[in-house]
């Protein structure tokens, strides 16, 4: 019998609200472990990731259909009700009353007679109330329409209104909301650009080259996910286009020694080994003992033989690394609103107050991390959040307090004019919210 794709889908929105899981960890879990056809893959993906993102606006429409609190319910009762609303409120090719049976069964599984009854009357209640739900007014009340509307918490979205303004911040939004698509960073110690992208056209892919990055390839048409990974294993990474400017922004030369101290999963250090033909050496740092296995994988896999990973807090001086290296990368831990497309659940667990642990923490691995770069060496800052406290003024106090720095100047990669930092906004550019910044120790 074929797995239900609902049911599968019920089950990793549980453990993501419920459990605290990760979306996307949980949710490639549950396919692995399930027989699914090509196309109800896609259809848990779209379940999941659509009612995770939704889930304020979902749990906003749902009180007004259910007396009790909905922390009283039964956690998986809550997250079928989701689930529902979801599909009868935002997708509109599922016929409702299909979304409402279809829960009922999936609350068969889990709850007794009174629960599958408790399940219905919400949901049909849902198919009558959908035309007359009443959203806030957008101008009178600008921060609860576009939370509501665009499925972001209201915190956020008062921070963005006054950032951006109504435009940018709806904008920005909605880029959140949409799957991101798939793009590939080409290994060029094993292939190129041209060939993979032939290659993967071949192979029905849609794909085209990064307007980016030389060596990106953006797919926007997978017929199966998995032939990628069979067939083209050594030569690539899935990165996106702005994570694939940092590496030649710090621009190391074969044959150099280079820091990378937050480097977890590699991405990047991968990226700059790629750079160095796999010549000279790369140290690799992370806090997370469990993340440096992800860096000797992503590295095995790519045939990279100079990365040396290993356990360190960037933020703690190694006194052997002092003036050592020819350059040094602080991809630095940090709010992460540049990426929220990508972390289905993330928006719903960041807070105001978590914002302000960063700069501190970014001062002081910046600061420490300089102290490993040799004169005239460089040091490239970069975050992938939208935030000026962690991004323009972490860098520019740096250099405030030490008259040995300066910016070193890089080209901004469309435009080719020399720029001091690169903020790049999903609304504005089209890729993740990123943050790049280059300096260099005078001689
Ligand atoms: C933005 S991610 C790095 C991504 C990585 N550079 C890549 O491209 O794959 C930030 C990393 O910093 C690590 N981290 C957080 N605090 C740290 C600290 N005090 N010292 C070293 N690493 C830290 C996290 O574990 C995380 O892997």
């Amino acid at each position: 019998m074929l797995p239900n794709a609902r049911l599968t889908a019920a089950q990793v929105i549980n453990s993501v609200f419920k459990d605290g899981a990760y979306a996307n960890i949980a949710l490639g879990k549950a396919l692995s472990k399930q027989n699914h056809s090509e196309q109800d893959r896609r259809f848990v993906t779209e379940l999941v990731y659509g009612t995770v993102k939704a889930k304020g606006t979902i749990d906003w429409l749902l009180q007004q259909l259910v007396s009790r609190p909905l922390g009283k319910i039964e956690p998986m009762i809550l997250n079928i009700l989701r689930l529902g609303v979801f599909q009868i409120y935002f997708l509109e090719r599922i016929p409702a009353s299909a979304a409402c049976n279809e829960s009922v069964n999936l609350a068969k599984k889990f709850g007794h007679e009174g629960i599958v009854k408790f399940v219905n009357g919400v949901l049909r209640g849902a198919v009558r109330s959908k035309e007359s739900i009443v959203y806030p007014d957008a101008e009178k009340d600008p921060r609860q329409y576009l939370a509501l509307k665009e499925f972001h918490p209201d915190w956020l979205v008062k921070r963005w209104l006054k950032q951006f303004g109504f435009e940018g911040a709806q904008a920005l939004c909605r880029f959140d909301n949409e799957p991101p698509p798939l793009t590939l960073r080409v290994n060029t110690l094993v292939s190129d650009r041209k060939t993979l992208l032939a290659s993967l056209q071949e192979d029905g892919f849609e794909a085209e080259p990064s307007k980016w990055c030389e060596d990106g390839i953006v797919c926007t048409k997978i017929p199966e996910l998995s032939v990628l990974f069979s067939k083209y294993n050594d030569m690539f990474y899935v990165q996106d286009e702005s994570s694939m400017l940092v590496a030649p922004v710090l621009a190391p030369q074969p044959g150099q020694t280079v820091i990378d101290v937050c480097s977890a999963p590699g991405g990047k250090t991968t990226h700059l080994a790629q750079l160095m033909q796999n010549k000279g050496v790369i140290y690799a740092t992370d806090i997370h003992e469990h993340k440096i296995k992800l860096i000797e994988e992503n590295s095995r896999r790519l045939g990279i033989t100079i990365i040396e990973p290993s356990l360190q807090d960037a933020a703690e001086f190694k006194p052997e690394w002092a003036s050592m290296a020819d350059c040094v990368l602080v991809d630095a831990p940090c709010s992460g609103l540049g990426v929220l497309r990508r972390r289905a659940e993330a928006r719903w667990k960041k807070n105001k107050l978590d914002l302000k642990t960063f700069p501190p923490l970014q001062r002081d691995i910046l600061r420490n991390a300089a102290r490993y770069v040799k004169p005239g060496g460089r040091l490239v800052y970069s975050t992938c959040t939208l935030e000026q406290a962690e991004n323009h003024y972490i860098p520019a106090e740096f250099l405030e307090n030490n008259s040995n720095w300066q910016y070193a100047g890089f080209q901004h990669p469309l435009t080719g004019e020399t720029v001091d930092e690169l903020q790049l906004l999903p609304q504005h550019d089209g890729t993740d919210g990123f943050y790049i910044c280059a300096l260099v120790r005078k001689e």
